[in-house]
C-alpha cells in the first residue's frame, strides 16, 4: 500500500486540546478505553470463531500485553483480537472513532456545564492523545490474506497510512508519551491504573517492563535440577465471582472475592449475591462489612462495572445513598458507560436499579431475621447503623424492616420494638426508655433492675434522629422515647402516706437548705418515697428539654450560645435515704453544707459529665470527708 494521507473531517480547529483540558481530571481512562477495544477485538474473533467464520491456531492464547518503556517513552497496547484491514481502519478510526471524539466537542459547543462534559468520557480510542504525542497503529485483520496496515497521527487533523511490518494477527496501539502524560511511563502508575479500570476484565492482560532489571532468582532446584521459570501472571481476575451462580459459590470464595477487591482482611459479615436478567442485567455482590471499633468511619465502596469494565466508584445516582455504607461490586451492562452523572440521576432505568437493589438488601435482612435469628443478633451491632440509616432515608426500605429493627436492652438481649412495649405495658404503657451511656447511667440502670424494668441502649450518633423518626412514624400510637434519666415512673416509688400539701411544704423546706448549701437561687428540689433507701438522690431532666439541650449543644458549635438556654434539671432527694432524713432533721448541722453539695453532685455524676472546676471542688471535697473518719 502506497503512503496515503488524509485529514479526519472535523470541524473544530483542533479537538485534541480540548480533550485534554476537559478530561484532565479522569486522564487515566484512556488505559481502560484502549484495553477494552482490545477486549472486544478479541470478543468479536471468539465469537467468529465459535461460529466456524475465523479458524485459530491450536495453542493460541488470547490475551492483552501492556509494555511500558521509559527509554523509548512509549506505552504500548497489544491484542492479538480480530484486528483491521485497512478500509476498516479508514472506517473504524478515521470516521467512527473520531464520531465519539466529534460527539464530545458537541457536548462542549452546546452546554457550558463541567458535570456533562467531565461525565462524558465516551471518547474511546482518541482518548489516547489525553497523554500521548503520537498514536501508531499497527495491526493485522484474521482474514485470510490481509495486509498489515500502520496509521500513525500526532493529534492534529491529520493522519497518515502504510503498509505495517506486523505479522501477527491483531492490534499493537503504540502511543508516544509526551510531557503530559509522563506519569505513565512509570510501570507502577500504569499497573495501578490497570488494575482500578481492568481487574474483571475477561481477558488475561500482562504488564511488561523491557527495561525492568528482573531479580536473580535460583534457577536449579534444591537436587540441581533445572527449575521451570515462573509463568508471568495476569493482573487481572477474568472471571469475577459475582459471574457463577450463587449456589455454585462456597462462603471461602465469596471471602477471598471480598479481601481481593477490598483489601480488607476483616470478614465481611454476610452478602447478597445479585443475579438478575430480566428486565435487566444485574449481577454482583453486596458485603455488609465488619465495623472495625467505634472510631472506624463507616464509609462503604461499591464499585459499579459495566461489562467487566469498571465504571466508577460510589455512583449514588445508581446506588441509594444509604447502601453507599457497604462494599460491594455491581455489573450492569444496561447502564450506559459513557454516560453523564446529571443523565443518570434523571434516568427511570437507574431507579428502577435502585429500588431492586434496595428490596434485595431488605429481603435479604428479613430472611436472615427468620431462619438465622442467632447471627442476625450477632451481627446486629455492626449492621444497626447502616439499616437505621436506611430507614431515615428510605421509606420504602423502613417500611420492609422495621419489623426487624433490634434494640439491645439492659437486660442484655435483642427485641423488636414491638416486643419491648409488649413485655414492659404493665409498668409503662407506650413508653421505651434508653440509655445514652451505659457507664454513666449505670446507677439508674440498677435501679431500672432492682425494679425489674428494663431500657433500651441507644448509644450511637444515627439513634437520636432514628429515635425522632420512630416517634413520627409511631405517632398514631402514640409511642415515647425517654431517657432513663428523664422521669420517675410510678414503678420506681413506693406508697407514700405523707398529704400532698405536707410533701409540698416538705419539698419546699428542703429546696431551701439546698439552695443555700449549693449557692444556687434557681435549683429545684422535689421528694419522693424511692422504693430503693441506698438512692440519697437523682437528677431528673424532662426528656424534651433535654433533647433542646443536646440540640443547642450542637448548634452551640456553629455559634449559638447554649448556655443561654435555661437548664429545667431538678434535684430529686430520697425521702426513704438516710441521710436525707438526717438533713431534714439537723438543719443546722455544721456539716449540712457538706452533706448537700456531695449528694448532689453524686447525683450530677450519673447524669452527666461534672465541668472540670466542679470535679476538682468534688475530690477536693470527698478528701476531706474521708479526713474526718480518722
Ligand atoms: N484494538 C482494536 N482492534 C480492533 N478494532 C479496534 C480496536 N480499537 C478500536 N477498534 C475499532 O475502532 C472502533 C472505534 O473505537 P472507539 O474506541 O473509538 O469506539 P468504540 O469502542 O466503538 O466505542 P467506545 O470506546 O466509545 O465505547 C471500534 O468500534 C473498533 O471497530
Amino acid at each position: 500500500m502506497s503512503t496515503e494521507k488524509g485529514n479526519l473531517s472535523i470541524h473544530s480547529e483542533n479537538i485534541f486540546p480540548i480533550i485534554k483540558k476537559w478530561l484532565y481530571s479522569d486522564h487515566d481512562i484512556f488505559v481502560r478505553e484502549l484495553i477494552s477495544n482490545g477486549c472486544d477485538a478479541i470478543t468479536k474473533l471468539k465469537k467468529l470463531d465459535a461460529m466456524g467464520e475465523a479458524s485459530l491456531p491450536e495453542d493460541n492464547e488470547f490475551k492483552i500485553e501492556v509494555i511500558v518503556d521509559d527509554k523509548e517513552k512509549t506505552l504500548t497496547f497489544i491484542d492479538n483480537g480480530i484486528g483491521m484491514t485497512d478500509e476498516e481502519v479508514k472506517q473504524y478510526i478515521n470516521q467512527i472513532a473520531f464520531s465519539g471524539a466529534e460527539d464530545f466537542l458537541n457536548k462542549y459547543k452546546d452546554k457550558a456545564n463541567e458535570d456533562q462534559i467531565i461525565g462524558h468520557f465516551g471518547l474511546g480510542f482518541y482518548s489516547a492523545f489525553m497523554v500521548a504525542e503520537k498514536v501508531t497503529i499497527d495491526t493485522l485483520s484474521y482474514q485470510e490474506g490481509a495486509k498489515a496496515v500502520r496509521w500513525v497521527s500526532d493529534g492534529g487533523n491529520e493522519y497518515e497510512m502504510s503498509d505495517s511490518d506486523r505479522t501477527e494477527r491483531g492490534t499493537k496501539i503504540t502511543l508516544s508519551i509526551g510531557e503530559d502524560g509522563k506519569d505513565f511511563l512509570n510501570e507502577w502508575t500504569v499497573k495501578s491504573t490497570i488494575q482500578k479500570y481492568c481487574s474483571l476484565m475477561p481477558i488475561e492482560i500482562y504488564l511488561i517492563n523491557p527495561n525492568k532489571e528482573e531479580p536473580k532468582v535460583e534457577n536449579e532446584d534444591a537436587n540441581g535440577e533445572a527449575k521451570e521459570p515462573e509463568a508471568p501472571k495476569p493482573l487481572n481476575d477474568t472471571t469475577p465471582l459475582y459471574l457463577k451462580k450463587p449456589n455454585e459459590c462456597t462462603d471461602e470464595e465469596y471471602k477471598e472475592f471480598y479481601r481481593k477487591i477490598f483489601m480488607d482482611f476483616k470478614e465481611p459479615l454476610f452478602w447478597i449475591h445479585l443475579n438478575m436478567d430480566y428486565p435487566f442485567n444485574l449481577k454482583g455482590i453486596l458485603y455488609f462489612p465488619k465495623l472495625g471499633n467505634q472510631f472506624d468511619t463507616m464509609e462503604g465502596q461499591i464499585k459499579l462495572y459495566n461489562n467487566q469494565v469498571f465504571v466508577a466508584d460510589n455512583i449514588k445516582e445508581v446506588i441509594p445513598e444509604f447502601l453507599l455504607l457497604l462494599k460491594g461490586v455491581l455489573d450492569c451492562p444496561d447502564l450506559p458507560l459513557n454516560v453523564s452523572r446529571s443523565f443518570l440521576q434523571n434516568d427511570g432505568f437507574v431507579k428502577k436499579i435502585s429500588n431492586y437493589i434496595t428490596k434485595k438488601v431488605a429481603d435479604k435482612l428479613n430472611s436472615l431475621y427468620k431462619k438465622e435469628k442467632e447471627s442476625y443478633e450477632k451481627f446486629w451491632d455492626d449492621i444497626h447503623p447502616f439499616i437505621k440509616f436506611g430507614c431515615l432515608k428510605d421509606d420504602k426500605f423502613f417500611d420492609k424492616t422495621k419489623g426487624i429493627i433490634l434494640y439491645k436492652t439492659t437486660t442484655g438481649d435483642y427485641v423488636t420494638l414491638e416486643e419491648y412495649l409488649d413485655r414492659n405495658k404493665e409498668k409503662h404503657e407506650n413508653k421505651v426508655y434508653y440509655v445514652t451511656d451505659e457507664t454513666l447511667q449505670s446507677q439508674y440502670i440498677k435501679m431500672f433492675k432492682d425494679n425489674g424494668m428494663e431500657a433500651v441502649i441507644m448509644n450511637t450518633t444515627i439513634d437520636q434522629p432514628y429515635i425522632s423518626h420512630i416517634e413520627m412514624k409511631e405517632s398514631e400510637n402514640n409511642i415515647k422515647f425517654a431517657r432513663i434519666d428523664a422521669d420517675l415512673t410510678d414503678s420506681l416509688k413506693d406508697e407514700d402516706s405523707t398529704s400532698e400539701e405536707d410533701n409540698k411544704k416538705l419539698s419546699e423546706e428542703v429546696q431551701t437548705i439546698f439552695r443555700k448549701a449549693l449557692a444556687n437561687e434557681n435549683l429545684n428540689v422535689t421528694m419522693e418515697n424511692l422504693k430503693s433507701e441506698d438512692i440519697s438522690a437523682m437528677i431528673i431532666l424532662p426528656e424534651e428539654s433535654r433533647r433542646m439541650q443536646d440540640m443547642s449543644k450542637m448548634y452551640g458549635m456553629f455559634g449559638m450560645d447554649s448556655a443561654a438556654m435555661p437548664s429545667n434539671e431538678s434535684l430529686l432527694l430520697n425521702k426513704k435515704n438516710k441521710l436525707v432524713k438526717y438533713i431534714i432533721d439537723n438543719k443546722d448541722n455544721e456539716n449540712t453544707d457538706i452533706f448537700c453539695n456531695q449528694i448532689y453532685d453524686l447525683a450530677m455524676i450519673s447524669h452527666k459529665q461534672l465541668s472540670p472546676e466542679a470535679m476538682t471542688k468534688f475530690i477536693e471535697r470527698s478528701n476531706k470527708i474521708l479526713q474526718k473518719l480518722i
